[in-house]
């Protein structure tokens, strides 16, 4: 532990002037191996840590000439003349000094003062100016150790003071020396941002903009809003954004394969549709179709709500590599999902005549022997299929292109290695489900172009969601009873006891025997634990109708398509994510049939839990729908930081500056397009602000010269 102690080696490059800041936390003046401790709790390592931890909040002193003046509770601060000293009488009683302003009394309280201490503090008889939270104690005017006492030649407290973060062991006033300890080692940088937006927004210089932000004047300067305040956020951003516009770069400059197809089987399938492809997929196409015909790698995400077709958007791009005479892959993160991405592409690739295969860990000798001859040969155009696609031995032929359909289970770092392989690397399309804010996919995914479905195939009809007790659970079946009768198709999710897989499905086995015992032959059961063949076999029952009622695990989260059913009931759902109830309730709604969802929930209801239920009930926009998830939970969670490296911000607030983070972005890119190697003054200035936020590793990135 002791080894880095201040003798941290630089990282090579990093401008001497920024060394101080970088040095270990206990070569500031006052800061011992406990305060060392203390501040690690926070995160807190270096003095360039405590320089970016800004103040939580604040307290206003008022300055009063009289006792009578004061709002208690309030922190003041007063003049007094201190009076007589009443020691404790009995053991746990505090310390009581009597004083007074000239008219009225103001009574000192201190437990287990030093004696010596106090009374040297507070002689009697001396005039003292006294500064802490003012309150009425039977009446009577108090204050419990007073956060100031000075004489009258003393600097009065400031009328407003910051309030630091703090962790066992720190007080504020440790906290607000080490700052200013730290802020004495800040250099002052060259400008790296447009002079012209630091005009446009008043931002002052990002030197003047900590030291404001660390000496608030009052509660004004401590929002997120204030000059200071956003302009850290910003630049936090900015390191961010050019972290990822470096990476977007060095992949681009990568060399990839240029796949032109002739459009004959894309426009074969589409003429076997039923329906026209909607806007949105055409633009989503003709976009990749651009990326993919150009010499430089594709690296683009596919964002889409439920049910708003990105199959078809799948097929047609996985086609443009086939009619380019090479081969495509599309990857789930799960065996279910590849199952039933193979199935629903299944009948495209027959209407276009194009082979297609699956590969998952489920395939075995002779089978799989066969299925990787056929690739490496070429026989194969599409493959289907889980992790196991990447596994060393499956050599393709011609790939040329990748799909991965994400569902937020890869971040940054797992895109650049399945991007690091083979000779040439194909062109990548990551597709995902889950709407996402703008500000956490410009964070996330800022390294990828984006495409985005924002429209739903025409003729479907909003889903009418309630929200009913479990105690009317009879009701419930009474009325699934009637629309099964009539032919209805119904999912019935059960609830997420715990997190665990066990209980889980003892609730839905029981649920299952109960509906069974109800509605006959008709139910069918699927969950995680079922052997491969039982899952799909009751899977094919239900989309092919001899089934009426799939009585479920979260399993069908994701991906299950069976237009026909119009019926969501969710147990407990108030123990679901937002996010997760609204891809359960996207199962249905996707026919032309009317549909309605059930949210059971068990009473009384809690407060996060209603507003998850009344959000969902209110609209079925995903967007809107994430935007709530990630003011009800931060982005963090949203996400889950810990699998995707989603940065975390001491400063920026991805929830509230999002607009910030777009601008960031743009700035980014443009920036790194006009001055590619950063060697101009705002690019070298911009150099400081990344070693300054610690993204070494791109700064790598930046072409030596
Ligand atoms: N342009 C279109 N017009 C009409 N129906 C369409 C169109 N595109 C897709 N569909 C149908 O809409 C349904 C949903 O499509 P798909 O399964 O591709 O959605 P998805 O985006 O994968 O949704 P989810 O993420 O919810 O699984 C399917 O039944 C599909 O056949």
């Amino acid at each position: 532990m002791a080894a880095d102690r201040g003798t941290m080696t630089a990282p090579q490059g990093r401008p001497p002037a920024l060394f101080p800041l970088f040095a270990g936390i206990d070569t500031l003046p006052g800061i011992g191996p406990k305060g060392r401790a203390a501040l690690a709790q926070m995160g807190i390592e270096t003095p360039r840590d405590l320089v970016m931890t800004l103040p939580a909040s604040g307290v206003t002193r008022r300055r009063i000439d009289r006792l009578t003046e004061a709002q208690p509770p309030e922190t003041v601060t007063i003049s007094v003349t201190v009076g007589r000293h009443h020691p404790p009488t009995s053991r746990g009683r505090p310390w009581r000094v009597h004083c007074s302003d000239g008219v009225n009394d103001l009574t000192l309280v201190f437990f287990h003062p030093r004696k010596d201490w106090i009374e040297k503090q507070l002689p009697t008889g001396a005039r003292r100016v006294v500064s802490g939270k003012l309150e009425l104690f039977d009446g009577l005017a108090q204050m419990v150790h007073p956060d100031h006492i000075l004489t009258p030649d003393d600097p009065l407290p400031a009328s407003f003071e910051p309030v630091y973060p703090l962790s066992a062991g720190l007080t504020q006033k440790m906290m607000g020396r080490a700052v200013e300890a730290a802020m004495e080692r800040l250099p002052v940088l060259d400008e790296w941002i447009d002079p012209q937006l630091l005009v446009q927004r008043g931002w002052p210089s990002f030197h003047e903009a900590l030291r404001v932000a660390h000496a608030p004047k009052a509660a004004k300067d401590l929002s997120p809003d204030s000059p200071a305040r956003a302009r850290l956020a910003y630049d936090e951003f900015l390191a961010h954004q050019m972290t990822l516009a470096l990476v977007r770069r060095d992949r681009r400059r990568k060399r990839g394969r240029a796949s032109v197809g002739d459009g004959r089987l894309r426009q074969t399938i589409l003429d076997s549709l039923p329906w026209p492809a909607t806007g949105a997929q055409q633009r989503a196409v003709a976009e990749i179709a651009a990326d993919m015909a150009s010499e430089r790698r594709m690296n683009r995400l596919l964002q889409g709500d439920v049910g708003s077709g990105k199959t078809l958007v799948a097929m047609l791009s996985a086609l443009i590599a086939v009619e380019a005479g090479g081969q495509a892959v599309l990857m789930a993160p799960t065996e279910i999902l590849a199952r039933q991405h193979a199935r629903a592409l299944e009948p495209l690739a027959r209407a276009a005549n194009v082979r297609l295969a699956a590969l998952t860990g489920r395939d075995k000798g002779e089978g799989r022997q066969q299925i990787l001859e056929d690739l490496a040969a070429g026989r194969i155009d599409i493959l289907v299929g889980t992790h196991a696609v990447f596994q060393k031995d499956v050599q393709f032929h011609d790939l040329r292109l990748a799909i991965i359909d994400e569902q937020h289970r890869f971040g940054v770092a797992q895109r650049l290695e399945l991007s690091a392989k083979g000779q040439i690397p194909p062109d990548m399309l990551i597709m995902t489900a889950t709407p996402i804010p703008r500000s956490l996919a410009l964070t996330q995914y800022g390294d990828l172009d984006l495409s985005v479905l924002d429209e739903k195939p025409p003729g479907r009809q909003p889903i009418t969601t309630v929200m009913i007790s479990d105690q009317r659970l009879d009701e419930v079946t009474a009325r699934l009873r009637k629309v099964i009768e009539q032919g209805a198709r119904a999912y019935w999710v059960c609830p997420l006891v715990e997190e665990s897989e066990v209980s889980d499905l003892t609730a839905a086995e029981a649920r299952f025997q109960a509906l069974r015992a109800q509605f006959g032959e008709r139910v069918r059961l699927v969950h995680g634990q079922m052997a491969a063949d039982a899952r799909d076999a009751a899977m094919a029952d239900f989309a092919q109708g001899r089934a009426q009622i799939l009585v479920a695990t979260t399993v069908i989260e994701v991906g299950v398509d069976v237009p026909e059913a119009t019926i969501m009931v969710i147990e407990r759902a108030e123990s679901f994510g937002l996010a997760q109830l609204h891809q359960l309730r996207g199962r249905v709604g996707r026919g032309q049939g009317a549909s309605t969802c059930v949210l059971m929930y068990h009473a009384p209801l809690g407060e996060t839990g209603a507003k998850r239920l009344t959000t969902l009930r209110d609209t079925e926009d995903g967007f809107r729908i994430a935007e709530v998830d990630m003011e009800m939970r931060g982005a963090g969670d949203v996400i889950g930081t810990a699998q995707s490296g989603l940065p975390r911000f001491r400063i920026g607030d991805l929830e509230h500056q999002a607009g910030l983070m777009a601008t960031a972005r743009q700035d980014a890119r443009a920036l790194l397009e006009s001055d590619p190697d950063l060697a101009g003054p705002r690019g070298r200035a911009l150099r400081s602000l990344m070693w300054f936020m610690k993204q070494d590793q791109a700064i790598r990135l930046i072409s030596v010269g």
